[in-house]
């Protein structure tokens, strides 16, 4: 039986967690989290965040292929396969602080993979990273392997808060970059083979480590500069008794532009938006 880890119990790892035990029921698949509360609450009715359909998905395979643990240790152990979904805020002091992204989380987790393996591993960053980031952590991995092979896979998370079970059951696309060698090319099969258990093959798109990196920063750029650009609309409509529904309505009609994130608001908030686009123009 093939075995997966993901340390970080989060946003993004308890429900794309919950997914994968969902449609792989052959496959285990462990939570991790090095806060006790979080544990507990992935363990009572009461989940530690709503998303609709969440629930439904973790009662169904909760105690059967889906655990949530804070024996971190002992599941990374186990693993073939471990994910790492921790949080990667802005640095707050320091070089780049304000702009980079804060890897300590990541880099204390990958010392962490790197004393506790006896076996080879594919390490799996679903956490949002700059791009090069898997070059640092393969040299944290590496430093001291032991004689383990670890492969590096890049697997960013595109799902949004609100809809994150529905972006999971039926995503644009799963993107996972690899080395561009015999073995990481095996690891980005093996990881595709549990996507396709529900992803329809043209939807999984298989890239090198840097691409796959900088296309999770590039999207939310993209969908940032969208919403950007209807408000700057929006505070010229009001000048000139223009509305701004009506106008990103005709706007979006061009098949070319499309209808969707065209809606005005007060800016843009979310738990990413800022920090990614920081964090790509610190690169
Ligand atoms: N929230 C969202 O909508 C999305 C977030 N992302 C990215 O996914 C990553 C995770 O985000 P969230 O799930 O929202 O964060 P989160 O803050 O909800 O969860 C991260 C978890 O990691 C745990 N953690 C930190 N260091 C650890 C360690 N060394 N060992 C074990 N557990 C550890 C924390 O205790 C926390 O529970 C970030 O890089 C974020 O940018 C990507 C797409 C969507
Ligand atoms: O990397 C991430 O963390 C995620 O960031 C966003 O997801 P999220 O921040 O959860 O929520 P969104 O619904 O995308 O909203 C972001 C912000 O944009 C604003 N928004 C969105 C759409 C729109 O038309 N207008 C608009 O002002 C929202 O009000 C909100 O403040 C992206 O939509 C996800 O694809 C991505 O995975």
């Amino acid at each position: 039986m093939v075995k997966i880890c993901c340390i970080g119990a989060g946003y993004v790892g308890g429900p794309t967690m919950a997914m994968i035990a969902l449609k792989c029921p052959k496959i285990e698949v462990a939570v991790v989290d090095i806060s006790v509360p979080r544990i507990n609450a992935w363990n009572s009715d009461q989940l530690p965040i709503y998303e609709p359909g969440l629930d439904e998905v973790v009662k169904q395979c909760r105690g059967k292929n889906l655990f949530f643990s804070t024996d971190v240790e002992k599941h990374v152990f186990e693993a073939d396969i471990v994910f790492v979904s921790v949080n990667t805020p802005t640095k707050t002091r320091g070089l780049g602080a304000g702009k980079a992204a804060d890897l300590t989380y990541w880099e204390s987790a990958a010392r962490m993979i790197a004393d506790v393996s006896k076996s080879d591993k594919i390490v799996v960053e679903k956490s949002t990273v700059p791009v090069k980031t898997a070059e640092a952590i393969e040299k944290i991995l590496t430093h001291n392997s032991k004689g383990i092979n670890y492969q590096i896979l890049s697997n960013p998370e595109f799902l949004a808060e609100g809809t994150a079970i529905q972006d999971l059951l039926n995503p644009d696309r799963v993107l996972i970059g690899g080395r561009e060698t015999p073995e990481g090319l095996k690891a980005v099969q093996a990881l595709k083979d549990v996507y396709a258990h529900w992803v329809p093959e043209d939807r999984i798109l298989t890239t090198n480590l840097w691409s796959a990196e900088l296309s999770k920063l590039a999207a939310n750029a993209f969908l940032a500069q969208r919403i950007s650009s209807v408000n700057a609309m929006s505070a010229l409509c009001e000048a000139t008794g223009a509305d701004v529904t009506q106008v990103s309505y005709a706007v979006g009609k061009d098949t070319r532009i499309g209808p969707k994130f065209l809606n005005a608001s007060v800016g843009f908030g979310g738990s990413c938006f800022q920090k990614d686009i920081l964090n790509l123009v610190y690169i």
